[in-house]
């Protein structure tokens, strides 16, 4: 990061005021009758609307519009396991997404939780307070096991982002990507290095998409998970392949796909240079890409590239979905987000790149062209159109599938915020 860059991401956090979230309130709390409705005697009556019934809370409180964004800090981008509060200004912005894009409010949450189990109990307990719980950057194999047991406890939908919600990004910009390079997915050699949360959901999501697991060769720090190792647990154990490979200079040799959720600067140009003719290479690892696009630029002028940050093309990250699934979810008071769920939001997404790019968003990225094609695979993420298309897509997959406790919203579909 350049020292400018740094500088004004320090500032922009700094100031105005610390922190990039506020309270608002929603009614008036001017006079005596105010106070005396919001607060002591009247506040009394939801109270007890509520102990005769949970559902009231939904039309009494904010529950239903509120998102948690909850983390133990163990995974932070691909920054590593930093802790809980050094997690914080990656929770507030994943809050402030929330809000900017699907007007969903959102508070962040850090937890410091000595195990898993602790970490569950911890967010166990609080969760009836919101409509849905977006955990965030806790690294695998924890993650898989305190979603699942979240899930289970959980009345309200609980979605890990760096699985599920770089799953339907990744999926989304892949189908995009290959069909621009002339390729399907079935016959597609894939590279994913890196074999924790982003990884497996990515990998999965890819199978559901036509993907063949014969092809799919996954990496992690010590090299291709093949069926010789020992030193893997269940979750990478699923993608253990019978092969001789053994590195990623074996696996990258002919690959259609290179697939980085791992960290910063693994994927050299020499690898580079060796994938197949007209190669995908999605470098995802935030905030440093595993190849920098300048860099794989120089090597190949035949390749789609994305990464996961905002200022270069092809963004691929999970602020495409995440705010837009739980409105989707939220709208219809969705249980769980299913499979079904969430591909409908890949078709969702996928769909919108194809279509022209309306004016406001150009202009919100220096004015430059976009049409469907190597440089713009996926849409911006001020693309007015994820809202209510997205949203749409996600509710009526919840209703269908019988996840939804609601019918499909009469106000749909939502206006562009
Ligand atoms: N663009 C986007 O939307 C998103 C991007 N990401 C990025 O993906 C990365 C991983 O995140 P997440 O899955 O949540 O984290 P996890 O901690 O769950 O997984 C990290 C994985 O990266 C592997 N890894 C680390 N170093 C290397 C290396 N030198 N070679 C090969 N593999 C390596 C680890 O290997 P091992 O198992 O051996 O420790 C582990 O399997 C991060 O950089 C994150 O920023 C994540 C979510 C969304
Ligand atoms: C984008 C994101 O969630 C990550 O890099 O962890
Ligand atoms: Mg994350």
């Amino acid at each position: 990061m350049t020292k400018d860059l740094r500088q004004a991401a320090l500032d922009y956090h700094a100031l105005p005021t610390p922190g990039k979230l506020s309270v608002e309130l929603t009614t008036s709390a001017q006079t005596q009758e105010d106070l005396s409705l919001a607060y002591s005697p009247g506040v009394a009556e939801p109270v007890r609307e509520i102990a005769k019934d949970p559902e009231a809370a939904y039309l009494y409180t904010g529950k239903g519009n509120l998102v948690a964004v909850i983390s133990n800090g163990s995974a932070i981008l691909g920054l590593g396991n930093l802790g809980p509060l050094a997690s914080k200004p990656v929770m507030e912005g994943k809050s402030l997404l929330f809000k900017r894009f699907a007007d969903i409010n959102s508070v962040d949450i850090e937890v410091e939780a000595p195990s898993a189990e602790r970490f569950i109990e911890t967010v166990a307990a609080i969760a009836n307070t919101f409509g849905g719980i977006n955990l965030e950057d806790i690294k695998a194999p924890e993650c898989f096991h305190i979603e699942e047991a979240l899930i289970e406890r959980c009345s309200v939908p609980v979605f890990h982002d760096d699985q599920h919600g770089t799953a339907i990004v990744t999926v989304a910009g892949m189908l995009n990507a290959l069909e621009i390079q002339g390729k399907d997915i079935r016959d597609a050699r894939i590279v994913c290095l890196g074999a924790g949360a982003a990884a497996s959901a990515c990998c999965k999501l890819l199978l559901a998409a036509g993907a063949k697991k014969e092809q799919i060769t996954m990496l992690d720090s010590r090299g291709v998970i093949h069926s010789g190792r020992s030193d893997i647990n269940a979750y990478k154990g699923e993608w253990a392949r019978d092969t001789e490979m053994r590195t990623l200079d074996d696996a990258i040799e002919g690959a259609d796909v290179f697939l980085g959720v791992s960290g910063p600067d693994l994927l050299s140009a020499e690898q580079l240079a060796h994938m197949a003719d007209k190669p995908v290479v999605f470098a995802c690892s935030n905030p440093n890409p595993e190849i920098s696009p300048e860099l794989a630029h120089s090597v190949r002028d035949d390749l789609i590239m994305a990464t996961g940050r905002s200022d270069y093309p092809n963004q691929v990250n999970n602020v495409l979905c995440f705010p837009f699934i739980f409105r989707g979810a939220l709208d219809v008071r969705a249980t769980r987000i299913n499979e079904d769920m969430k591909l409908a939001a890949v078709e969702a997404i996928r769909k919108i790149a194809r279509e022209p790019v309306p004016d406001s968003v150009r202009a919100g990225y220096g004015g430059v062209e976009m049409t469907f094609g190597a440089e713009y695979i996926l849409p911006k993420p001020t693309d007015p159109r994820l809202l209510p298309e997205v949203a749409s897509a996600v509710a009526r997959a919840a209703v269908d599938s019988g996840s939804a406790c609601l019918p499909y919203p009469e106000h749909y579909p939502l206006k562009a915020i």
